[in-house]
């Protein structure tokens, strides 16, 4: 669930801007500090280690912050890149980042020393407002309370769980591709991704609390879609700049007022809007995962804040996720009619042997339409950074010293286009993943040899929704390929435009592929 962009630094307070030139004078005035505060890190080098390379281009207290440029996972592989090394450190201000563009060293931090690597550094707006100092899943230290909220999240999410709500995600489905296939013109197409987020978020609805929104302009739709957005806005590091550049708190003077009431106004939401959904769900007569939870509440030590901090966690960490990968399969796809045509052949092979449209359950007769799914997460990543650790303790890897208060980061694009790790890596191959038997879900959480695709997260903190999006994804691949062929739409000559799929936009919540359209097309050999 990748809650952590960089888009902040693109939208930033214009006050921040013209602040910063003021500052950048007194700052200078304490470069001395500064200097003797490297000396001080330099003489911590541990002997037998090796440095971890870092880019030149810093600025005294802002360190890389003024160098990231608009594109940052960009800008940091090009540091990979250049300075020839799968590790680098980049310094945000006073935090130091450490950047990993290799599995074997991610997985060697994240899982093997994942008892000191697992905790989320400190932000002020969403560990103590949001996260009301501790509660919840997304955003708390690796603590007691995380463990007992994470194990009770992993009981209501486990496949064994999820299966048993089989029906409620293949009627979403069923609704999802109906939406897209009635409202796309014959010759423009639709953009698919409010339909997208509306399969989505009733996933999370229909799970979670028994309920669904109807339509894209159903309130309930547009108020949480809207919560989501805001919540990830607002608690993103451009309204913490002061835990980058302590001097910069100062900026509180001008924002910090507005700022509050902005924050204030959204837990209130908050609190209405989720204390009244998981009531409803306890006194619904439909089945719920908010029952389960209430059913093991005191098992694992929560309280109702706790519950409602977690059920806000999952909507926001389940509904872009899920909607932003299947809008990357589109757009993926439309632009490769020869994948396309493999996955009919395959899909009609199956409904003509067993005389039914397949599954979730039927995905070993599938191992295409499965390695199709799989090179779509590759191919294009939802989240520049997944979601960041913070060291709690030095860690050694691979002889390189991960310092204790470090934050350390996977670069999602950068591991996935490694050619180290995948061959060609900008060619969309599905083969590549053929002999895959598991589900993306074991593959997540087994070992590294056994790992597809890294979009997931690592060790402890790894997402705990795959299972439910996977099969959701999934069912979604089966229900738009087995009726319908996805096109591009027409220009006035009826020529095809076929959609930019290189594009991508940094949407401060996920990286999703620039606004486009797609026809839905049924296939002339459905009836
Ligand atoms: C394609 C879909 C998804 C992707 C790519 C994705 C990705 C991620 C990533 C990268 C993390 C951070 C892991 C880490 O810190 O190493 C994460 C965490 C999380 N995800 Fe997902 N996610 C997806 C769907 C979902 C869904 C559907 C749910 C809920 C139903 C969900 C719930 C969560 C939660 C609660 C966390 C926080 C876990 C913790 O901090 O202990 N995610 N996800």
């Amino acid at each position: 669930m990748p809650l952590f962009s960089t888009n902040w630094w693109n939208n930033r307070d214009p006050a921040f801007t013209s602040a910063a030139g003021a500052t950048v004078a007194v700052l200078f005035a304490i470069l001395a500090v500064y200097k003797q505060q490297k000396r001080i890190a330099a003489g911590q080098h541990q002997p037998g280690t090796k440095e971890i390379p870092t880019p030149k281009q810093q600025y005294p207290f802002f360190g890389h912050l003024l160098s990231l440029g608009p594109m940052v996972s960009q800008q940091i592989t090009k540091w990979h890149n250049e300075l020839g090394s799968d590790i680098i450190q980049v310094n945000m201000g006073i935090q130091k980042w450490i950047m990993l563009n290799d599995p074997k060293l991610a997985h060697d931090i994240f899982v093997t020393n994942g008892a000191v690597a697992s905790s989320r550094p400190f932000m002020a707006f969403t560990y103590m407002k949001y996260a009301m100092g501790g509660k919840g899943v997304v955003f708390t230290d690796a603590g007691k309370s995380w463990r007992n909220t994470r194990k009770a999240v992993l009981t209501v999410l486990a496949p064994k769980m999820v299966d048993k709500f089989r029906d409620v995600i293949e009627r979403e489905v069923d609704y999802l591709v109906d939406n897209l296939a009635s409202n796309s013109d014959p010759i423009k197409g639709l953009n698919p991704v409010k339909y997208l987020q509306l399969a989505s978020l009733n996933l999370i609805l229909t799970t979670m609390f028994g309920k669904r929104a109807k339509t894209i302009d159903d309130e309930l739709f547009t108020h949480l879609v809207k919560y989501v957005e805001d919540s990830v806005a607002y608690g993103s590091p451009a309204n913490d700049i002061g835990t980058f550049v302590p001097a910069m708190k100062f900026l509180d003077l001008f924002t910090g007022s507005k700022k509050r009431l902005e924050g204030e106004r959204l837990l209130s939401l908050r609190a209405n809007s989720f204390k009244k959904l998981i009531m409803e769900a306890k006194n619904s007569s439909e089945k719920s995962f908010i029952k389960t939870l209430y059913e093991i509440k005191d098992e694992h030590d929560l309280d109702d804040d706790d519950i409602m901090v977690t059920m806000s966690d999952i909507t926001i960490a389940g509904t872009d996720t899920t909607s932003v990968s299947l809008a990357w399969a589109l757009v993926i796809l439309v632009n490769r009619p020869h994948i396309q045509k493999k996955m009919h052949e395959e899909l009609d092979a199956f409904v003509a042997e067993h005389k039914r449209v397949p599954t979730f359950d039927d995905r070993s007769s599938l191992p295409y339409l499965a390695a199709v799914q799989r090179e779509c997460m590759r191919f294009r990543n939802i989240t520049h950074f997944g979601m960041s650790h913070i060291a709690d303790e030095d860690i050694i890897s691979h002889g390189y010293v991960i310092p204790k208060g470090a934050i350390v980061m996977c670069n999602m694009n950068g591991i996935h286009m490694n050619p180290n790790v995948f061959e060609n890596p900008e060619e969309f191959i599905p083969e590549r993943f053929m002999n895959i038997k598991s589900t993306m879900y074991a593959a997540a959480n087994g070992r590294l040899e056994n790992r597809d695709h890294y979009q997931f997260g690592w060790g402890r903190r790894v997402c705990p929704g795959i299972y439910l999006s996977e099969v959701e994804m999934f069912a979604a691949l089966i229900q738009i390929f087995a009726s319908y062929s996805v096109e591009p739409p027409l220009n006035e000559k009826g020529e095809p435009v076929y959609p930019d799929d290189t594009k991508a936009v940094d949407s401060g919540i996920v990286v999703t592929p620039a606004q486009y359209n797609v026809r839905i097309v049924k296939r002339s050999t459905v009836s």
